[in-house]
């Protein structure tokens, strides 16, 4: 059999079965094709644990029937009747809501795909593959379908996510995950995937991670891997690069990672090994000289190169420290620790994991230290179902194991400050809303915080959920504001007592950085310097916390509208906090009157914080030069239409680029919302963007999907598709606020 580039692998079946004392222990794979039916696919919300289901028979699937929520994740017919026309904002922010309170999930909160990273599912496949868990036939049937429809139209490569061209890691990643659910290398996907992989010069030039799981699987030799020293674990903490200083998530996955590198564990050979072995290389697998590709990487996944002094500590770590000097004591001492570290992250998290980069990793770490049937891998097995996603595409694998307590504070904060939390006719799904958030707060500090190196959470929110359980500055204060407006209104009860909510702004004073700024997981602990150690050459900023006006603001806004209602609890405190953070935020803006987000696309989406950090501190268009550059910032971005357009090379390169494909609602509403915000003066300019929102509302009241919205570590794009509603409805209900009469 020819490939595309002309060398010649051997018939997938005409090679030699793998040998059977291996082989025969793992789960063998059916052929891959065709469809599942989606409207047998459920997704069950447990007190918001997500794992979907394909229900094999009629019966079981007219026993459970499809949600609203289900047909529209699967983009499938709602048949919801059409709406009264809008004639004012308003209405239509109202009929937004009638649609997006279908969508509600049973616990109260919201669900949403969450993909766009091309470079996840692998580890979720590879830790099944490694530890022998049995892929159902419908996964791997919607894992190819995802995956071929994502393939580039260009190359039938992938990239690093959705909208990037193809590269290594995402060719090679997804490739390894086609041929591992059972995908015949014959078949077209492959043939188009596999010559764009030797274009680019084979897994050979993978980035680091991409090597990592290669080597895990044994089609790579660990040799090819740039070091991952456990014994980095043992680094007392005042040393400056010690680990504890570095950003949670790159800290989270050198960990595991350190532990099997250390280990030069590889799952044993299969047929899909083989095969992988003779397909993803351009010249044969036995004649490569492994080390000598220990930096190999095509100039298309070297967005962050390796620094010099990172070379330099690897070249040592490979050459001296490895061969010579490498003690059987030391080298056991930093196993351990890592292993105990593991531990106590799978504790603290109940082996859900910060995300699914480390989480398949702690497992194949458990499995190789507690064997197949301990209970540590069952319980990751089980959990590592909730990255997954089906959507009308196919499987993927989420960014995180969900968005539903960011989604649910972002969907309460769209009706309150719209003013219609006051109508009978939205109490209920808002009163559902709060009790999610009331169930998701964070009730105690980690196990072991101080030997883990995690900071207090008791009383704050994740990103997702309680059992995720990592606190986040913005998402702490963006559900504390959902959770403070709504009990102050008449008529909420009041399910946080006043305890509760001090835990929280105990927990969120802490965040502050020595310059007034706040980071992401944690305050900053470590020096920008750390990135000369960055050794995932696919991401910028990855090594350390960053000051993000994002996060900053989310504070300001909550701290502010806290001490309003309880003006007497640490209040100096919470002044000064205040005041640093709007005086970072004054100072980040730039020349041009823009700042750099970091969490969404990308200058739009800052804009969106920072005025409103401005006007947490009555600062606006006509009394503050901060919110007047701001304004006339967004101003000057704004399109024929009335609506904005901002694209994710923006995040890449750092300057406003605007997307080809024209006006985007979400980027829309976060520049309207920025404008009301900041009162710019001009209602005609702020009106022709908000019918740039009602012309494009369907008749049912929903909008459609447009561009990916969020980004992270600058190059890495996701999607957040609840913003659609949440920002838009935002917007038409902050308009309607200042301009009660305008009509459409
Ligand atoms: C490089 C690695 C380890 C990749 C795994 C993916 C994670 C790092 C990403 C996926 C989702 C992600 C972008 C997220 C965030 C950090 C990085 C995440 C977890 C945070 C929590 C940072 C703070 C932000 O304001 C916001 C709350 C929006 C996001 C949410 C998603």
């Amino acid at each position: 059999m020819a490939t595309a580039t002309g060398r010649d692998i051997g018939s997938a079946k005409s090679r030699k079965r793998a040998s059977d004392d291996s082989a025969d222990s793992f789960p063998k794979r059916p052929k891959v094709g065709g469809k599942t039916d989606l409207t047998r696919w459920r997704m069950k919300d447990d007190e918001s644990r997500h794992t979907w289901h394909y229900l094999e028979d009629d019966k079981a699937a007219e026993e459970w029937p499809q949600s609203y929520a289900e047909k529209w994740y699967l983009n499938l017919p709602m048949d919801l009747p059409a709406l009264p026309k809008a004639t004012t904002p308003l209405e239509s922010a109202e009929n937004g809501l009638t649609f997006f309170e279908k969508l509600q999930l049973p616990s109260g909160h919201w669900g949403c795909e969450y993909g766009g990273p091309m470079f996840l599912l692998v580890g979720v496949v590879v830790a099944w593959y490694v530890t022998k868990t049995p892929i159902p036939d419908a996964y791997a049937t919607e894992i190819k379908n995802y995956l071929t429809a994502r393939a580039h139209p260009k190359d039938g490569g992938w990239g690093l996510h959705i909208e990037g061209e193809s590269t290594v890691l995402g060719t090679a990643m997804n490739y390894t995950v086609l041929r591992l659910v059972g995908v015949d290398p014959e078949e077209p996907v492959m043939v188009k995937a596999r010559a764009t992989l030797h274009k680019l010069g084979g897994a050979v030039n993978n980035p680091h991670w991409g090597k990592f799981w290669l080597a895990v699987l044994g089609v790579v030799e660990w040799d090819i891997v740039n070091p991952v020293p456990p014994e980095i674990w043992l680094l007392p903490d005042w040393v400056p690069i010690a680990p504890w200083r570095w950003w949670i998530h790159i800290r989270q996955v050198f960990l595991p990672m350190g532990y099997i590198y250390s280990k030069r564990w590889s799952c044993e050979e299969t047929d899909e090994i083989r095969g992988l072995k003779q397909e993803l290389f351009v010249t044969p697998h036995a004649e490569i000289n492994w080390a000598s590709h220990r930096n190999s990487i095509a100039p298309i996944d070297n967005y962050n190169p390796k620094s010099w002094l990172l070379n330099t500590v690897n070249w040592v770590l490979v050459n001296v420290y490895n061969p010579y000097l490498r003690f059987n004591f030391i080298k056991e001492r930093g196993e351990q620790w890592a292993s105990e570290l593991v531990d106590m992250e799978d504790a603290n998290t109940d082996y859900a994991g910060l995300a699914p980069v480390n989480s398949p990793m702690n497992m194949i770490v458990c499995y190789i230290r507690d064997g197949p049937d301990a209970f540590s891998v069952r319980r990751h097995r089980e959990r590592l179902e909730e990255f997954l996603w089906v959507k009308d595409e196919g499987m993927l694998c989420n960014g995180t194991n969900g968005v539903q307590c960011w989604d649910t504070a972002f969907a309460i904060l769209a009706v309150v400050e719209s003013g219609l939390h006051d109508k009978e006719r939205w109490r209920p799904m808002l009163l559902k809303a709060l009790q999610y958030l009331e169930s998701q707060q964070i009730r105690e500090n980690c196990k072991d915080q101080e030997k883990c190196y995690r900071q207090p959470r008791k009383g704050g929110w994740p990103f997702s959920n309680k059992d995720q359980g990592y606190g986040v500055s913005d998402c702490i204060s963006e559900a504390l504001k959902a959770v403070i407006l709504l009990q102050k209104t008449e008529g909420y009860p009041q399910l946080l007592e006043d305890q509760r909510i001090f835990d929280a702004v105990d927990t969120l004073l802490l965040y502050q950085n020595d310059n007034g700024a706040v980071s992401s997981y944690e305050q900053r602990r470590g020096s920008e310097y750390l990135e000369l150690l960055n050794a995932a050459e696919v991401f910028g900023r990855i090594m350390v916390e960053y000051d993000y006006p994002e996060c900053t603001t989310a504070c300001v806004t909550v701290l502010s509208l806290f001490r309003k209602h309880w003006p007497e609890y640490r209040t100096e405190e919470i002044n000064l906090f205040i005041k640093r953070a709007t005086n970072w935020i004054k100072g980040y803006q730039r020349p041009d009157g823009s700042w750099y987000g970091s969490w969404g696309i990308c200058f739009t989406y800052a804009a969106m914080f920072a005025l409103q950090s401005m006007a947490a501190i009555g600062e606006n268009y006509s009394n503050s030069r901060v919110a007047k550059r701001g304004c006339d910032f967004l101003i000057s971005k704004q399109r024929e239409d009335g609506g904005w357009s901002e694209s994710y090379q923006a995040s890449e390169t750092m300057t406003y680029i605007e997307h080809e494909s024209g006006s985007l609602v979400v980027q829309t509403a976060w520049a309207l919302i920025a404008l009301l915000e900041a009162d710019y003066p001009d209602m005609e300019r702020i009106k022709k963007g908000i019918k740039l929102i009602t012309d494009r509302q369907q008749a049912n009241g929903e909008w459609l999907q447009e561009n990916i919205e969020g980004v992270f570590n600058k190059s890495c794009m996701i999607s957040y598709p609840n913003y659609k509603y949440t920002f838009t409805i935002k917007a038409l209900g902050l308009f309607a606020k200042k301009y009660p009469n305008e009509k459409l």
